[in-house]
């Protein structure tokens, strides 16, 4: 399949949001990121449910929210009445995995389970035949423009050899430090969904960088 690119408004102008959607919308990218963090379970407060469903009026591409919260199975159906589409929950944060992952798909939501740097791809076997997506942090979580962990790659070996034997269609996201110098070597080694904050708002054309994170190799700049 073709990758998916999903800016994360993270880095965006909170004060100019629409204006930020709408960049998104009229651009390539595939998805909206949503990072909502608590202050709990990374060390930063980002937005909540008000936030989307503000992004969500506005927005044109599906939701694809990423929960940094403490028991994240108390707000399942908020985020998903707030329009999320698909759902990421951490695999730190939730000690009842397999049934939030069911809430999450009773609720209509792709269902999608986070690791953080420090935690092993392995433990996500007895779960990942339950996913439709599992997000790889290539970052610590809980802030926008980080380096990129290279440790991440080993990890998508490993995520691509359970993806191979237990469920092929399973999406691999990639979040943290993605950009047009990494992106291809990801795709390479596996990951088919890339979450891009500081790459895409920090830069001077927007638009064009999300056009060169989805066509990487063709220079999509004039
Ligand atoms: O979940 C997170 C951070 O915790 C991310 O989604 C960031 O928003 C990505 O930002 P960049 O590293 O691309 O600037
Ligand atoms: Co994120």
């Amino acid at each position: 399949m073709n990758h998916l690119v999903a800016p994360s408004i993270l880095a965006a102008d909170f004060a100019n949001l629409q204006r930020d959607i709408e960049l998104i919308n009229n651009s390539e990218a595939d998805l909206i990121h949503v990072d909502v963090m608590d202050g709990m379970f990374v060390p930063n407060i980002s937005l909540g449910l008000p936030v989307v469903k503000a992004v969500y009026k506005h927005a044109k591409k599906p939701l694809d929210v990423h929960l940094m919260i403490v028991q994240p199975e108390r707000y399942l159906k908020d985020f998903k009445e707030a329009g999320a589409a698909s759902i990421t929950v951490h695999y730190e944060a939730c000690p009842n995995l397999h049934r939030t992952v069911q809430v999450i798909k009773e609720l209509g939501c792709k269902a999608c389970v986070a690791i953080n740097p420090h935690t092993t791809v392995a433990l996500l076997e007895d779960i990942i035949l339950d996913l439709d997506m599992v997000l790889i942090m290539s970052v610590n979580p809980g802030f926008g423009g980080q380096k990129f962990i290279d440790n991440t790659y080993k990890k998508l070996a490993d995520i691509k050899a359970l993806k191979r034997r237990y469920n092929p269609e399973l999406l691999i996201e990639v979040d943290g430090g993605v950009d047009e110098t990494n992106i291809a070597k990801l795709i390479d080694a596996g990951a088919n969904v890339f979450v891009a904050g500081n790459a895409v708002f920090a830069s001077a054309d927007p638009s064009a960088t999300i056009a060169s994170l989805k066509h990487p190799g063709i220079l999509s700049r004039s």
